[in-house]
C-alpha cells in the first residue's frame, strides 16, 4: 500500500497489552470510527511473546485493516513485519537502525521512525522513513521507557529547522489536543489510550477524525 500523508491523520497504535477484550473487537470499532492507520505494538509488560501467536494476532489484524482499507504497521518487529505481510514497519532509535530496516523491508514498505530531536529526524530522512514519530507530547502510562515531555513545541523547531517530513506527533493526546498538535506543524497523531481505554472505540476515534477535519480548515 502507497504511502500518503492522510494515512496519518488519525494512527491508533495498540498491543493486547492495552487492552481488556479482543483486540480485534477494539480494532474494528476504531476503524468504523474513522482511524486512518493501525500499528500492532505488541511490547511491554503483559504482551505476547511467543512467536507463533504473534503472527497469528498480526494476521487477523491485517485482515481486519484491509477490510477498511487502511495500512497495517507493525512496531519494532522487522520479521514479524515481512512474515505477516505488514504494510510498513515503525522502529524507535533504540532499535534496528532505520537504514538497516529499510534495507531489510525495501522501498515499497512504509518506514516509520520515532525521532525526538531535529538531528533525529534529519537522520531518518537520510535513513529513508516515510513519516516520524513525535513525542511525547504530553505524559502517557502507554510506555515505559517514554522519555521527558517535548510538547508541539518540539514539532514547531522541527518545522523551523526545515524538516519537511510527514509528522505523527504521540503520547498523552486527547481528541482536544488536535488544533495545538496540527497547528505546530505536524500531519496528524497517534493514540493508544485515548481510544483503547475509551467507553466506545468507535465514538473515540470518530471524535480525532472531526478534530483533524476542523484543523484541516
Ligand atoms: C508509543 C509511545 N511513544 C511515545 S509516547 C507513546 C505512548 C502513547 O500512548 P498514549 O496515547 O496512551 O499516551
Ligand atoms: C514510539 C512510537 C512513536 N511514534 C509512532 C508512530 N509509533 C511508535 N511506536
Ligand atoms: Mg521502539
Amino acid at each position: 500500500m502507497k504511502f500518503t500523508p492522510p494515512q496519518l491523520s488519525v494512527y491508533f497504535i495498540a498491543g493486547t497489552q492495552d487492552v481488556s477484550r479482543p483486540l480485534r473487537e477494539v480494532l474494528v470499532e476504531a476503524a468504523i470510527g474513522g482511524i486512518t492507520m493501525f500499528q500492532l505494538r505488541e511490547k511491554g509488560s503483559g504482551s505476547i511473546q511467543e512467536e507463533d501467536k504473534r503472527l497469528a494476532l498480526a494476521l487477523e489484524l491485517k485482515q481486519v485493516c484491509h477490510e477498511y482499507g487502511i495500512p497495517f504497521i507493525v512496531n519494532d518487529d522487522v520479521e514479524l513485519a515481512l512474515a505477516s505481510g505488514a504494510d510498513g514497519l515503525h522502529v524507535g532509535q533504540e532499535d534496528l537502525q532505520a537504514a538497516d530496516a529499510r534495507s531489510k523491508i525495501g522501498s515499497s514498505l512504509i518506514l516509520g521512525v520515532s525521532a525526538y530531536t531535529s538531528e533525529e529526524a534529519e537522520q531518518a530522512v537520510r535513513d529513508g522513513a516515510d513519516y516520524i514519530g513525535v513525542g511525547p507530547m504530553y505524559a502517557t502510562r502507554s510506555k515505559e521507557d517514554a522519555k521527558a515531555v517535548v510538547g508541539p513545541e518540539r514539532i514547531e523547531e522541527m518545522r523551523r529547522n526545515g524538516i519537511t517530513i510527514p509528522i505523527t506527533a504521540i503520547g498523552g493526546i486527547a481528541a482536544e489536543h488536535v488544533k495545538t498538535i496540527i497547528s505546530s506543524g505536524a500531519e496528524g497523531v497517534s493514540v493508544i489510550s485515548a481510544i483503547t481505554a475509551a467507553e466506545s472505540p468507535e465514538k473515540a476515534a470518530a471524535a480525532f477524525l472531526a478534530e483533524i477535519q476542523k484543523a484541516a480548515m
